[in-house]
């Protein structure tokens, strides 16, 4: 049975109380001789009730902070929206809004407008071709395992990782992606990352440590890295080098679910081809903005509202909840906090 919206909401409103949500029963797999211990009560923190997941699949997210369904998004779909970002990069088309950057390796040199000068493009909710891979009912119908029934798409992204030149500045640095967002409770929150083409450790895959999403926020700030380090790319300073690594090798079309305090981060491009991704970070509308001041987050904030006062033009009018309140777009639901 789908979580009802009412079952959803009260999950939330305990979640605000501080509470554990109620306990799920599940059947166990039982072989021969039922023990009691197979009938203990099993708690679920990071995924909601429905009938999408296998048991496996959810125990897997709880365990791990991320779920790879394989061949979820079509050929033909990743054919637009590879389509869609050449136009935007040939300014062809100019939505309102869109952020496009470039590698830091590659800021000295003349632009031309190719897809060959764009490392990245963000927030294209006002692109109506590339804003249907937030909407694709495959896409949400596990987002909503993660959100329950009232999603707002918070932040879409298409990364176009560029050749590394030799300064290692196409890596990610390992980081936490709710370190951007002043939205909590963090569990109802996923970010939802297709592969756009074959993706392993030669061209930069996700690289993820399983499990670091039952920790807690970790402060982020610029890695001092000696190739330089791209605008806004804050990593996590004090990570456990030791702690284990997984690479995430993916096909075109594979999405990967995964929490906003998994620890996350990706690897230098070593081919000469531009690797893609398109990903979304959705959340409940049920979420709450909160105040970051005093808090690890404060130096995003900052810097996320100087960049959004030079875009816009407008200064001293916007804190750090404004710029994604502009952002977000209700994309099943009820819009009713954020
Ligand atoms: C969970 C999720 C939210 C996680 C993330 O998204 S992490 C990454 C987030 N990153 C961002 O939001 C970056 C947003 N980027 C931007 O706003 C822009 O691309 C900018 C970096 C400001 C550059 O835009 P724009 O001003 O149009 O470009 P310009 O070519 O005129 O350059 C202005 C000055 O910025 C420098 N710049 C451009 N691109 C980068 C870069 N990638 N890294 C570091 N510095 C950069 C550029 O060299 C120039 O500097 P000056 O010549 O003025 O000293
Ligand atoms: N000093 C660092 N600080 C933070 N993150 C780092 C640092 N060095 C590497 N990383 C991150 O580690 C992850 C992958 O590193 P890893 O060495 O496992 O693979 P790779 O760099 O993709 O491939 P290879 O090691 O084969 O060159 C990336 O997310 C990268 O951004
Ligand atoms: O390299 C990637 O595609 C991952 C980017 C990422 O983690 C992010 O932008 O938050
Ligand atoms: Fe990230
Ligand atoms: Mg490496």
């Amino acid at each position: 049975m789908n979580l009802t919206r009412a079952g959803a909401r009260l999950q939330v409103l305990l979640g605000h109380l501080g509470r554990p949500s109620a306990p799920t029963i599940v059947a166990q797999p039982v072989s021969g001789l039922a023990s009691p211990a197979s009938f203990q009560p099993e708690q679920f923190q990071y995924t909601l009730d429905n009938n999408v997941l296998t048991l496996e699949q959810r125990k897997f997210y709880e365990e791990n902070g991320f779920l790879v369904i394989k061949n979820l998004v079509s050929d033909d779909d990743i054919q637009r929206f590879r389509a869609e970002f050449e136009r935007i990069c040939r300014e062809e088309v100019k939505p309102p809004g869109i952020v496009i950057m470039r590698d830091v390796a590659l800021t000295k040199q003349d632009y031309m407008p190719s897809d060959r000068m764009v490392s990245k493009i963000q927030d294209f909710q006002e692109d109506e071709e590339l804003f249907r891979y937030c909407l694709l009912p495959e896409i949400l119908k596990y987002v909503e395992c993660f959100t329950g029934p009232n999603i707002m798409a918070l932040h879409g992204m298409l990364i176009n990782k560029p050749p590394d030149v030799g300064k290692k500045t196409s890596r990610h640095p390992f980081h936490q992606d709710l370190h951007y967002f002043p939205i909590r409770p963090s569990n109802l929150i996923v970010c939802a990352w297709t592969a756009m083409e074959h993706i392993d450790r030669n061209n930069g895959c996700l690289v993820v440590l399983p499990g670091t999403h039952k920790g807690t926020l970790k402060p982020h700030d610029y890695p001092k890295w000696e190739g330089g380090v791209n605008k806004m790319y804050h990593g996590i300073q004090d990570y456990d080098p030791n702690s284990p690594r997984v690479h995430l090798v993916m096909e075109k079309g594979d999405t990967v679910f995964f929490h906003p305090l998994l620890i996350h981060g990706s690897g230098r491009n070593k081919t000469q081809g531009f690797r893609k991704a398109i990903s979304c970070h959705f959340g409940s509308s049920d979420c709450q903005y909160i105040d970051v001041s005093g808090t690890s987050q404060e130096n995003i904030a900052r810097e996320v509202v100087e960049m959004a006062e030079k875009k816009y033009g407008f200064q001293g009018f916007m804190d750090f909840k404004d710029t994604w309140i502009f952002r977000s777009r209700l994309v099943k639901g009820e819009r009713i906090n954020i």
